[in-house]
Formats: structure tokens, sequence, C-alpha cells
């Protein structure tokens, strides 16, 4: 008998003025895509040791990654059993696309993650056709588990300063691996530690003593039976973390470590057997892996932002406190407008990640379509694009969690809650795969040049466009969404140009380009980043805005029910769907292993001596 659902959630769902179920279904791409996640989850989340009899948090560092090994096994291995082999590979995406699955398993993310997110995208973005067709068969079928390292204890940015070396030996038709530097040992890269036995290392190639630029390399790290490190090969792990502390990121230094002349990946530039290099037809093509997770990453943000507000909003309708009107009795938080000010907004942003996610996703996949086909017209635009949104989303969804986490007073603070881990998750992704200030002076890179395009007369990119639009300054605001739309265009116009000016005012003074850059740089980060509006307007916006706040308020948890994440997948005491917050707050709390007795034993080793004096 399921238990009895919290009064005012109930009353909530009561109210709602809206078919949930639809929501749901647009979200997941219809009806029928609604049915194959939930089948999905339900298959998965029905077998046997995917969960924790002791809450994670409760166990060692290195009993966490135990765990996690153990329950990584058990889901791979349900998630390939639940696939449904009459749906197709769209649909079986559709299905996990918007499903957190492993979020139910993993509070922290999976050792397997570098595999699935980095180590078969870069096969698949850099290996030519046969290496595809060996790599693939193997890492398909997790005959080897890969990870991806490039970043290192002295570099991860700058790419170009990576230090490992490659240098070919045409003698023996080898490439030498090797750190000369302790700063040149990788130092990050997920799964490295003690799971993964493949990587793909991105290093600088040497010929002959010229260098070759930064290329790709799939490198064995690991005896595939013993799982002993290689000869010429140092691995450790890198010590707790924030969050992440069960993906394992690891060091490896190599020690002229050989591999065969074949195991770089030679879709884009190639080494003959003479040693002759073949250059690729794009430099940049190496950083393709990079590009394919920015725009996953926008997706993933979405979900996880999605999945805080539901912990949150179903919390704000659950718990009463205060008084609004004397004598009215304690309102529900989620009455008051700050509260709703902190959580709709996250709500909306889900949102529109979401459908950003799925734009984005659709331009990946047509830029990488005519990659295959030699053209590379939209490369930067594409590259361009997905550093802004990148940066965009993981800030924004960071604080947005963030605000989820605080808006829940103490217990947001509790494990149990998962708020803190999902922040864990979350604010990681501003420094991984980019950092964000850095890719955000990338895209400000392409609105330079855009906006000087624009100036002399030439047509611009679709998504850069506004930069040619003659919008005059003297725009009539009206607060219309065609309106607001105008007027965020017309201001970051105006921001890219600022900085434009700027740097053209400190080259006037003497500074060379890379200095005026850099004076300019603030001005050219928040170029890329969103922008405010002129005071007269805020006023007019503010009264539309705590207007729409009250016409939300009776939809609240309808809008949050309609993401459909089961408590499984929210793991948390304050977001279950029956809204039994307090009685799930104590189930935890027993959980403690420092409830096993009354009295602990640094009492009496510690405390009574100690306040009698004896110590
Ligand atoms: C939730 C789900 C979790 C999914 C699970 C994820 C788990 C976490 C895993 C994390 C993994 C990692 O972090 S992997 C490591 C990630 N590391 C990074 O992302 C490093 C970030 N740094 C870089 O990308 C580069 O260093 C960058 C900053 C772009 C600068 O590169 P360079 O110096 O080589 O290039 P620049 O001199 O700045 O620019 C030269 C030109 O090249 C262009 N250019 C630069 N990069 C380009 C690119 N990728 N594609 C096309 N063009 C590019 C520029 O626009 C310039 O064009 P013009 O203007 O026309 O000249
Ligand atoms: C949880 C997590 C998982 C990761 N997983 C992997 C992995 O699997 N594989 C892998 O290869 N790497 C991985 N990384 C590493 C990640 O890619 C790097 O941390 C990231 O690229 C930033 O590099 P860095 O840490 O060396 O910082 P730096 O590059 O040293 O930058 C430090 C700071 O300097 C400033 N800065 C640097 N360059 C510029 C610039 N040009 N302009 C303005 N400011 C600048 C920025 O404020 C930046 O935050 C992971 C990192 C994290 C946190």
């Amino acid at each position: 008998m399921s238990a009895k659902v919290n009064d005012d959630l109930l009353t909530e769902r009561r109210k709602c003025e809206f078919n949930v179920e639809e929501l749901t279904n647009y979200l997941d791409g219809g009806a029928q895509a609604t049915q194959n996640r939930r089948k999905l989850e339900d298959k998965v989340l029905s077998t046997k040791g995917l969960f924790d009899e002791v809450p994670e948090e409760y166990l060692s560092h290195k009993e966490k990654y135990e765990n996690a090994v153990r329950k990584a096994v058990v889901y791979y291995k349900a998630m390939k059993e639940a696939e449904d082999p009459n749906q197709t590979e769209q649909e079986r995406a559709n299905a996990t696309y918007r499903s957190l699955l492993h979020a139910a398993v993993f509070k922290d993310n999976s050792p397997f993650s570098l595999h699935l997110a980095m180590f078969i995208p870069a096969i698949l973005g850099q290996a030519d056709e046969e290496q595809k067709k060996y790599w693939m068969k193997r890492a398909s079928k997790m005959e080897i588990i890969g990870t991806y390292a490039q970043t290192e204890l002295g570099h991860g940015t700058f790419i170009r300063g990576l230090e490992t070396t490659a240098t070919y030996d045409p003698k023996t038709e080898e490439f030498v691996l090797h750190s000369p530097t302790l700063t040149a040992y990788k130092w990050w890269p997920g799964s490295l530690a003690h799971t993964a036995n493949y990587c793909v290392v991105m290093a600088h190639l040497y010929i002959n003593g010229k260098s070759c630029g930064i290329q790709p390399f799939i490198v064995q790290f690991r005896d595939e039976e013993t799982h002993q490190p290689l000869p010429g090969i140092k691995l450790g792990e890198i010590g707790a973390k924030l969050g992440f502390n069960t993906v394992n990121n690891g060091f490896l230094g190599f020690d002229q470590h050989r591999i065969p002349r074949n195991r770089m990946l030679m879709k884009n530039a190639q080494v003959l057997k003479d040693g002759t290099f073949k250059r690729s037809p794009n430099s940049k093509l190496t950083y393709g892996t990079m590009v394919y997770v920015r725009v996953v990453i926008v997706n993933g943000m979405a979900n996880q932002l999605a999945r805080a507000v539901t912990i949150a909003v179903r919390y704000s309708a659950v718990r009463r406190q205060s008084e609004l009107k004397p004598d009215a009795g304690e309102p529900q938080i989620l009455d008051y407008v700050t509260q709703q000010h902190k959580l709709f907004i996250g709500i909306a942003s889900s949102h529109a990640f979401t459908l950003t996610a799925k734009w984005l996703t659709r331009m990946y996949q047509k830029v990488t379509a005519d990659l295959e086909k030699g053209n590379l017209d939209e490369l930067p635009e594409l590259h361009a694009i997905a550093c802004c949104l990148k940066a965009v989303t993981t800030t924004d969804t960071s604080v947005l969690v963030e605000r989820s986490r605080t808006s829940c007073g103490g217990h947001g603070y509790m494990l149990s809650s998962n708020l803190p881990q999902i922040y864990g998750l979350v604010t990681a992704a501003c420094t991984y795969e980019g950092e964000n200030t850095v890719l955000m002076l990338q895209t400000a890179r392409s609105l330079v040049k855009a906006l000087e395009q624009a100036q002399s007369g030439k047509r611009l990119s679709p998504t850069m466009s506004y930069l040619s639009e003659k919008v005059s300054s003297r725009l009539k605001w009206d607060n219309s969404i065609d309106g607001i739309v105008k007027g965020f265009r017309r201001v970051a116009y105006g921001k890219v140009e600022s900085a434009m000016r700027s740097m053209r005012k400190y080259v006037r003074s003497g500074l060379g380009p890379e200095d005026a850059w850099n004076m300019s740089s603030v001005q050219l980060v928040a170029a890329s980043e969103y922008t405010s509006i002129s005071e007269a307007d805020i006023r007019q916006l503010q009264d539309t805005y705590e207007d729409l706040l009250g016409k939300i308020r009776p939809n609240a948890v309808g809008l949050v029910d309609a993401f459909d994440f089961r408590d499984q997948i929210l793991n948390s005491t304050l977001g279950a769907y029956d809204g039994r917050v307090y009685e799930r707050l104590m189930e935890e709390a027993l959980k403690s292993p420092l409830n096993a007795e009354p009295v602990n034993q640094s009492f009496h080793k510690y405390l009574k001596p100690f306040m009698q004096g004896k110590l």
C-alpha cells in the first residue's frame, strides 16, 4: 500500500490548470517516447544490486569507489538487457535523452562515465575507418574501458601548451610517449586511476625534431589480464574533490612508453611509415570531441536543473513556516513571492535549456555531416555557439541549483536532500570541457570578427546576424516577447561595439593587440553573456514579471511533476512524490552509523576523562 500523500501536495495537484501528462509527452518528444523512457526506467531500476544498503555518504573514499564499480557493472548490464531490439537507434537515444537514470544509481557519477561520454566519441570523431571498426567493436562491448586524457598537471586550458610528447621512430614505426616534467603528467581524466585500461591521449607530435601539433593517440596503460600498469606508466588517483568522488579521476605519467604507429588516430592527420606527416584540413578538428561534449552538457544541465527545482518546489509546497498575515496560520513557503522568484526562474530556465539543447544538437549534427563531406564552413560558428551555450547554461544552472538548495533552509543542506550533490555535479561543468571564462572569450573572438564584417557590409551567419541589424537606438520598448527580444539584441549589439571601441582605444594609446584584448576582456566576456536592459524599462518589465509569478503559482507543482522524475532518480528526502519529507528525513537520519548505539565509544575514551580533568 503506497504511503499517504501529503495533503498540501494533493491540493496543489488538484489546483493545477493544465494537463501534466501532455507536458511530459512534449518534453519527451511524444507519448510513445514517454512510454519508452518509463519502460526503460522500470526495467533497469527493478534490477537487484543497484542500490545502497548504507547511504554512500557514510562510506570511506575507497569504499565509495569500490561500491560504485560494483554498481556500474550491474547497471551497465541492466541497461544492455533493457534495450528494446525493436526500437530504432533514435528511439533509444530519445528514451535516455531526458532520463537521468544513472542518477538513481550514482549520486556522484559513475566510474564508467568517461568511457561513454568521451572515449567512445573520441574514437568516433578522430579514428579512421579501419581504426573505428576495430576499436568500436571492443569499446562498445566493454571489452576495454577507456577515458580521455588531455589535461595535464600544468595545463588544462592552453591545449597548444600541453607537454606530453609523442616522438615518431621510423626505424620501429612506433611513437614514443613521454612526460618530460611533473607538470606534463596527465591529471584529471575520469576513470584513469583504477578503472580504465585504455585512453585517448592528446600529445604533442614530433617527427625528426619538428613539431606537428597536438594529435590524438589511443594508448593501453594497464594489462588486460592483471590490470597492472604497463612498463613506463605511472598511475594514481588525484584525491578527494568537491564532487565526482566516484568518477576515479587520476594521473598518468609516461616514461619513454612505446606504441605502434597505428595507435595515432588518423582520421584528420596521418603519419606514414617513413614518417611523412599529412596535415589535417583544419588543426582544430582535433578538438572535435570537446565540441561534442559541450553540446551534450547543455542538455545535461537542463535535466539536472529540472531535478533540483522539482525537489525544491515540492518541498516548498509541503513546508509551512512563519506568518504572512496575523492569525492566518503558517503558510506554505511557496506562497512567499520571494520563494516563487527563487524557484520559478529555475523551472523556466530548464525548459529554455531543453529547447536550446535540441537546437544546438541539430546544428552539431548538420555541421558534423558537412565535415564528413569536407565542408568546414560552419565549424567556426558551431565552436563559438557551443562555447557560449556551454558556459551560459552551466553558470546559470550552478546558480539556480544553489538557489534551490538555499531556498529549502537547513534541510536543503542535508546530503539526504541530494541538493548538495547535484550542485557538486553541475558546478564541475563550469570548469571541465573548457573553463567558462575561456570559452566566453572564444565566443567574443567570433563576435568581434562578425561585427567588423558587418561594419564592412559583409553578410553574417544566422546566429550573428543581429550584429548587422541597423537597430535604431531609439527603439520603442514594449514588453511583448518580440519587444523584449529586440531590446536584448540592441543591448547585445551595444556590448560588442563597446568592447571593440575599448580595444581600439587601447591600440591607439600604444598597446599591442594582445594587451588591448586582455585589457578589454571583462567587456568581451559580458558581450558574450546575457546583459540587462535600461532602467525605465525594468519597472515595466518588473510589473509584468511579478504578475507572471502569480499566474505560475497554482501550476508550480504541476510544472515540476511534468518533468516526471521518479523518486529513485530524485534520490531526495525533500523531493519525493508523496511529500512525506519529515518521515523521510528521520528514516535517513537513523541510517547514520552514529545512531547504531546511544553512547559512542568516544565518551569513555575522551570526553569523560576530559570532563573529569583526567586528560
Ligand atoms: C552533463 C554531461 C556531462 C558529460 C560528462 C563529462 C564528464 C567530464 C569530462 C571532462 C573532460 C574534460 O574536461 S576534457 C578537457 C577539456 N579541455 C578543454 O576544453 C580545453 C579548453 N581549451 C581549448 O578548447 C583551447 O585551448 C582554446 C581555448 C579554444 C584555444 O585553443 P587554441 O589556442 O588552439 O586556439 P586559439 O589560438 O584561441 O584560436 C585559433 C582559432 O581556432 C579556433 N578554434 C579554437 N578551438 C576550436 C574548436 N574546438 N573548433 C573550431 N575552431 C576552434 C578559434 O575560434 C580561432 O579561430 P580564428 O578566430 O578564426 O583564428
Ligand atoms: C570534475 C572534473 C572532471 C574533469 N575531467 C577531465 C577528463 O576526464 N579529461 C581531461 O582531460 N580533463 C578533465 N578535467 C580537466 C578540465 O578540463 C580542466 O580543469 C579545465 O580545462 C581547466 O583547466 P585547468 O584546470 O588547468 O585551469 P587553467 O587552465 O589553469 O585555468 C585556471 C584559471 O585561469 C583563468 N584562465 C586560464 N586561461 C585563461 C584565458 N585564456 N583567459 C582568461 N582567463 C584564463 C581562468 O579563470 C581559469 O579558471 C576535469 C576537470 C574537472 C573539474
